[in-house]
């Protein structure tokens, strides 16, 4: 469902060209739980954002659910990201003056969904991330793991077929992180959906079940385990 094909990104600067990316090729099945691993500075999170749409490559083509995003103009290609695809930050990136429940409903609101299905549908999200006790408190009244769920739960409300997270447990403890891994297997095997996580911990993306290694720039082992 997700093809990158032949993808080269560079960056310009006032030092001049950067090359960022070179030459990466893969593809990702739907349903698949994806990890994108890789040191500081390898590419990854310019990687996640060009599989995304929020950046256009220097080369190459992506291809999501049929369609190549690297032609889209840019009406489009935010019409495309809002209807195909989630994200997931490390900073969770909520809003402090809108519920628990106001923060998930939130892409709906833009899509123009009325608010007694946005309610509804939010509050079965959050209870499925084990949050739907909360759904009337602010941001600032739960923790970090907690506050992770939320945007979690945010990230599938419109059903992207495809969800994108960077670093999400980037920001957590250990323990917190675990909770954070099992419940976007536990979605991701109830509802199908389609997840590519970067991380720099081998030992999160032993827990997936594709592993794309970038190393400098290029992807040098894509490996699929049984998870
Ligand atoms: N806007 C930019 N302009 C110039 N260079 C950039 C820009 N964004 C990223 N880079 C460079 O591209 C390279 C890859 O960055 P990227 O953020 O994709 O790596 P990463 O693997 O996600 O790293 P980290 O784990 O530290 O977040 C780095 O050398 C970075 O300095």
């Amino acid at each position: 469902m997700l093809h990158v094909e032949h993808v080269s990104h560079a960056f310009r600067n006032a030092q001049g060209v950067v090359p960022v990316l070179q030459d990466i090729n893969l593809t990702i099945q739907e349903g698949q739980m994806v990890a994108l691993l890789g040191s500081s500075g390898s590419g990854k999170s310019t990687l996640l954002n060009l599989m995304a749409g929020l950046m256009k490559p220097t080369e190459g083509k992506i291809w999501i659910a049929g369609q190549d995003i690297v032609r889209f103009s840019e009406n489009r290609l935010a019409e495309f990201r809002r209807s195909h695809i989630g994200f997931i930050f490390q900073s969770y990136e909520l809003l402090s003056n809108l519920t628990i429940r106001e923060n998930v409903e939130l892409p709906l609101v833009f899509m123009g969904v009325r608010p007694s299905k946005r309610k509804e549908k939010a509050l079965r999200l959050l209870e499925q991330v084990g949050l739907g006790e909360k759904a009337g408190l602010f941001p600032s009244q739960l923790s970090g793991g907690q506050q992770q769920r939320v945007s979690i739960a945010r990230s599938l409300i419109t059903e992207p077929s495809v969800i994108f997270a960077d670093e999400p447990t980037g920001n957590l403890d250990t323990e917190t992180e675990e909770e954070i891994i099992a419940i976007l297997q536990q979605l991701n095997r109830e509802m199908k959906t389609t997840f590519v996580i970067v991380t720099h911990e081998a030992e999160v993306a032993e827990q997936m079940q594709v592993v794309l290694t970038l190393q400098q720039g290029k992807l040098v082992e894509q490996q699929a385990q049984s998870v």
